[in-house]
């Protein structure tokens, strides 16, 4: 039998990148004349990829952006972003303790975020993180991202595993869809992005801190789905 896989979201999740984000967009929102953004704006501006974040930031000023000025906003923002990396965003409290328990006990991790798959990597290296994880895949990784099945299960396969072997962690709505999706137990933490009361997307599980995510809460919840 392969050994459990844990698959976590990346923003809001496993780290917090929120002071980044906002100077990143901030960097290219008010170089086109337009007002910051603030961290209130995050939880309707991240989860659905680096594309959606830029086109929502404007739009939330009232101004729609062309392709081709999406695609230059876009370039200006990722080249930001990427060359401030690490910057200030860190992992959540209990992360990498967490982590150590979870591989301590033979489970297997995985990443699944919306993030592009250059900036997701880029970032966890930068945090020492890059090696814990048998799978990193972005948005732009597969033809479908969350709340596509198929991002969840090519992420699960990429990792050498299987989907009935698998749960799913994340902070938003595309992460409960995609496990839902997946057929994939989900596990919902409190502290991210979401943009409604996580309660009200009906995870399978709520844990408060890191400190609750053990190999025998993810057994337990792999014994329950049989
Ligand atoms: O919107 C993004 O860029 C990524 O968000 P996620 O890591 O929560 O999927
Ligand atoms: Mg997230």
């Amino acid at each position: 039998m392969s050994p459990p896989l844990v698959v976590f979201d990346l923003d809001g999740t496993l780290v917090d990148t929120a002071p980044d984000l906002v100077a990143s967009l901030n960097h290219v929102v008010t170089q086109a004349g337009i007002q910051p953004v603030t961290y209130a704006d995050l939880t309707h501006l991240v989860g659905h990829g680096a594309r959606a974040m830029i086109e929502r930031a404007f739009a939330l000023r009232g101004r729609a952006l062309g392709e081709e000025d999406l695609a230059s906003q876009m370039k200006a923002f990722v080249e930001f972003y990427h060359g401030s990396m690490p910057g200030e965003s860190l992992p959540y409290p209990g992360l990498v303790e967490a982590l150590d328990r979870l591989q301590d006990a033979g489970l297997k991790l995985a990443v699944c975020t919306n993030k592009p798959e250059m900036l997701a990597k880029r970032l966890l290296d930068g945090l020492g993180l890059v090696d814990r994880f048998a799978a990193i895949a972005g948005g732009d990784t597969f033809s479908m991202r969350k709340p596509h099945a198929e991002h969840l299960l090519s992420t699960v396969a990429n990792a050498g595993a299987s989907a009935e072997r698998a749960v799913m962690v994340g902070d938003s709505l595309n992460d409960i869809l995609v496990a839902r999706n997946a057929a994939v137990p989900s596990i919902a933490v409190p502290f991210g992005y979401s943009d409604v009361p996580i309660e009200r997307l009906s995870p399978d599980r709520i844990i408060q801190h890191f400190d609750e995510l053990t190999p025998e809460l993810v057994k337990t919840m792999l014994e329950r789905r049989k």
